[in-house]
């Protein structure tokens, strides 16, 4: 079945067409990398997913954006930064009103901590944990309300390549576990590795395909 379904989308930024024509499907389970040179338009595809921007014309089919959990690439957080790592997954239970976590919502702020590694140390301050552990704080933030989709924005750029793996191999686990997964990287070894479909983007247009039909990168 269809998480995404997006057909001849065209956005524009005032003159400035970034996105013409674009068709494209991620399914149920689908790992699918988006992979293009810089300036191509995907993170301006991300931000009409997540309905930041209105597309000029043509569909957008995507789950409410509740459900849709999105990982930027990272930011160095400041070592001063206040929250720990519980508290900072726990901004994703946005709930109005009252403002105390309930026992249940602690229950699954703290399962989805043990789910992304993070137990041992989750009352430290997120400021002071290391680049991998923040983008798992950033992982565990975006899976907290069980989204359909999950999207990667260069989510792995400043790791190292251990860490790079470590981190898709986490999204994998709950890939498994019925979640899709859109991943935007400029890395061919990565997209190869843990993608199972593709969708190219290029100036001149689009490609898509399962990931062994991803052609090998321009020189
Ligand atoms: N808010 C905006 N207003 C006007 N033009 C914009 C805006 N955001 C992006 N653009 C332009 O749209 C084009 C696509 O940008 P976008 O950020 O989507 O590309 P990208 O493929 O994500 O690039 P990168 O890999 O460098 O992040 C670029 O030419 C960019 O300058």
């Amino acid at each position: 079945m269809a998480v995404v379904s997006v057909e001849d989308l065209n956005v524009a930024y005032g003159n400035h067409q970034v996105i013409s024509g674009l068709s494209f499907t991620v399914n149920e389970g689908d790992f699918m990398v988006v992979i293009g040179e810089n300036g191509v338009g995907k993170t301006t595809l991300v931000r009409a997913l997540l309905g930041l921007i209105k597309p000029h014309s043509g569909e957008i089919d995507v789950p409410a954006s509740n459900l849709i959990g999105y990982v930027p690439q990272f930011r160095n957080i400041d070592e001063e930064y206040p929250l720990s790592i519980r508290d900072f997954v726990s901004l994703n239970v946005k709930k109005p009103g009252f403002p105390w976590l309930s026992k249940k919502e602690r229950a699954k702020v703290d399962r989805m901590i043990r789910m992304t590694d993070l137990t041992a140390i989750a009352d430290r301050p997120l400021g002071l944990a290391s680049g991998g552990e923040k983008q798992r704080a950033y992982l565990a933030q975006a899976l907290l309300r069980s989204p359909k989709l999950l999207i990667l924005d260069e989510s792995t750029a400043s790791l190292d390549n251990e860490m790079k793996y470590e981190l898709l191999d986490l999204v994998t686990r709950f890939q498994q576990e019925n979640l899709s997964v859109m991943f935007i990287t400029h890395d061919w070894d990565l997209a190869r590795h843990f993608g199972t479909r593709y969708l190219q983007m290029m100036p001149n247009g689009y490609s898509e395909g399962p990931i062994n039909e991803l052609p090998a990168p321009e020189e």
